[in-house]
């Protein structure tokens, strides 16, 4: 069976505490792209894990291996996997590659091996795997709060473009949480994001968007500040960096800027993808 992996963005994070287990409490509004990494996912012999991205790992740090890990586990399964992704969302970018894949396979073995998960049950595996596994498996526009676990799906009209870019650098996302001060980072209304977006208000979205990890990044790596200011300067409306970074997005409802931007840019950077959000 095929599976697609959707990626994400945030449109507004706001790190509201620092945990006495190291994670941090949020609220989030994450939509999810129609960028999506695509899985090949069959019952076989013995497992096996193919990628035509030669940068991912195969091993057991692999999220979807980690998924097959501890479903067999959890549900005694006999059953083995054959599992082949095209991998098109970029590592390291705060769009939630891993994740996403993790969440496709949870779906994949539920299915391929008859268990009838209700969302709740795989929610309860997925954040085992990761913090935005969860946001992934349910794949719908939502405020997410707890440490990304408290899923919360809402509908909205608002229709906006995105141009995704991302520097060759990449941002840890243990890395980016550790450094941010939290006296000193933005933090964004949330409510007022969702609000703007269920009132089709995009020049109001563009201004309430805001990520409290773009302190600590801007830090990490000056590629990410100066791309965002660059994405700026060429006439985007709303511009924001995504998750822990490094991946900014750039919103507009101007098809014509969108198609000049995505040409110019792709000049000057690894990974430039158009986009919309999965609604
Ligand atoms: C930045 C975001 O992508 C926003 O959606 C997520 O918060 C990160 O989600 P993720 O990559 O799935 O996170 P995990 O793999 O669970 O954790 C990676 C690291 O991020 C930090 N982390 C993550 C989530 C969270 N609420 N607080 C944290 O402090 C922890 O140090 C952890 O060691
Ligand atoms: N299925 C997978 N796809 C991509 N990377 C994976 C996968 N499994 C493990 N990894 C490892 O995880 C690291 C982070 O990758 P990922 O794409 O999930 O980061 P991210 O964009 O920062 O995600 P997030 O937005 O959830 O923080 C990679 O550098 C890679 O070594």
């Amino acid at each position: 069976m095929e599976v697609r992996a959707n990626a994400k963005v945030n449109l507004c994070l706001d790190v509201l505490r620092r945990r006495k287990d190291g994670y941090h409490d949020l609220e989030m509004i994450m939509v999810p792209l129609q960028l999506h990494d695509l899985l090949q996912v069959e019952l076989a012999k013995q497992d096996e894990l193919h990628s035509d991205d030669k940068q991912m790992p195969l091993d057991e740090h692999n999220t979807i291996c980690r998924v097959i890990s501890l479903m067999r586990e959890m549900y005694q399964l006999k059953a083995h996997f054959y599992v082949s992704v095209r991998k098109h969302i970029p590592m390291e970018a705060g769009l939630a590659g891993g994740s996403a894949d993790a969440a496709a396979m949870i779906h994949a073995i539920d299915i391929l091996c008859g268990l009838h998960l209700s969302m709740e049950d795989k929610i309860r595996i997925g954040k085992q795997i990761g913090a935005d596994v969860p946001f992934c498996l349910v794949n719908q526009p939502a405020l997410v709060s707890g440490i990304g676990e408290k899923i919360e799906p809402f509908s909205f009209s608002c229709d906006f473009h995105m141009l995704l870019v991302k520097p060759s650098e990449g941002v840890s996302t243990k890395t980016a949480y550790q450094m941010l001060d939290l006296a000193r980072c933005a933090h964004p209304d949330c409510e007022a994001v969702k609000a703007k977006l269920q009132e089709d208000d995009f020049a109001g979205l563009c201004q309430e968007i805001g990520n409290s990890l773009e302190e600590s990044a801007f830090r990490l790596t000056s590629a990410v500040q100066k791309l965002k200011a660059e994405l700026t300067a060429y006439g985007f409306a709303g511009v924001l960096m995504s998750g822990s970074g490094s991946c900014v997005f750039a919103l507009t409802q101007d098809e014509s800027l969108l198609k000049d931007a995505y040409q110019h840019f792709r000049q000057h950077y690894p990974f430039v993808e158009l986009t919309t959000v999965r609604k």
